[in-house]
C-alpha cells in the first residue's frame, strides 16, 4: 500500500513522517524531492529564483520517474507499506501554480497529463491542512515557494484535487499539536490497512 503525505510547506509533513517510522518499522520511508542526483538537480532549481517553470516541472517529474521505478515500485512489489513525504500531488498543486506564469493554459491538467501514462496513484493521501499564512511562518519563508501569496494558490489547487478524489484523501488539521496530528494520521492509515 502506498501512503503519501501532502500539504503546504511547514504543515508538519516531515514531523509526522519521522514519527511514523517508530510505528511502522517494516515500512519503506521515502520522499520527494529524493536524495538522488535528480533530487539534487531539483534542489538547485528551487534555489534559483530565475528558474524556468517548465524546465523545473520536468526536473521534478524526472525525479518522480526515477523514484517510482527505483524505490516505490520495487517496495510495493515486495508487499511493503510505502510512506512518502510528498509525491505527485505536490506537482499538481505547486507546478500548476508556477506554470500560471507561462503560456500553458489549464496548467494542472497539463501537469497531470504528463504523469498519467507512467505514475502510480497513492492508495491513501494524508493532507495536512494549514492556511498559507501559518505555512509561510512555520516554514520560515526560506525559498521562493514559501511565500504566502504563492502558497494560497497552492492550497486552492490541493482543494481542487481533494474535491475530485475525496475517497483517496484524508484531511488532517495541521493546526493541532503534533501528537494529535500524528494520532489522526495513524488512525487513517490503520483504517485503510484494514479495508
Ligand atoms: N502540529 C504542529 N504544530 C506546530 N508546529 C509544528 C507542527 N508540526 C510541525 N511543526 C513545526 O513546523 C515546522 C515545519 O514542520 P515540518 O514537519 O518540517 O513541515 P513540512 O515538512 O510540512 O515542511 C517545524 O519547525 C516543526 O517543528
Ligand atoms: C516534490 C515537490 C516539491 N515542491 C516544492 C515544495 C517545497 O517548497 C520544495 C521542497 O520540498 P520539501 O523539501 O518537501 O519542503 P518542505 O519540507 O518545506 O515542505 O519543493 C514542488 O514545488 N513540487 C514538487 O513536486
Amino acid at each position: 500500500m502506498l501512503v503519501t503525505l501532502e500539504g503546504l510547506d511547514g504543515s508538519g509533513k516531515t514531523t509526522v513522517w519521522e514519527a511514523l517510522q517508530a510505528s511502522y518499522p517494516d515500512a519503506t520511508f521515502t520522499r520527494e524531492p529524493t536524495d538522488s542526483w535528480y533530487g539534487d538537480a531539483v534542489y538547485r532549481s528551487i534555489g534559483d529564483d530565475d528558474a524556468d517553470p517548465i524546465a523545473e516541472l520536468f526536473l521534478y517529474t524526472a525525479d518522480h520517474a526515477n523514484h517510482l521505478s527505483g524505490t516505490i515500485e520495487p517496495a510495493l512489489e515486495a508487499g511493503r507499506l510505502v510512506i512518502s513525504d510528498r509525491y505527485s500531488d505536490s506537482r499538481y498543486a505547486y507546478q500548476a501554480a508556477t506554470l500560471r506564469e507561462t503560456r500553458i493554459d489549464r496548467p494542472m491538467e497539463y501537469v497531470r497529463s504528463i504523469h498519467e501514462p507512467f505514475t502510480r496513484a497513492p492508495d491513501l493521501t494524508i493532507y495536512l491542512d494549514l492556511d498559507a499564512e501559518r505555512a509561510a511562518e512555520r516554514s520560515g519563508s526560506t525559498n521562493k515557494f514559501e511565500r504566502r501569496e504563492y502558497l494560497s494558490v497552492v492550497r486552492s489547487n490541493y482543494e481542487r484535487l481533494i474535491e475530485e478524489e475525496p475517497e483517496r484523501f484524508v484531511r488532517v488539521d495541521a493546526t493541532q499539536p503534533p501528537e494529535a496530528a500524528l494520532e489522526r494520521v495513524e488512525s487513517a492509515i490503520e483504517r485503510r490497512l484494514e479495508e
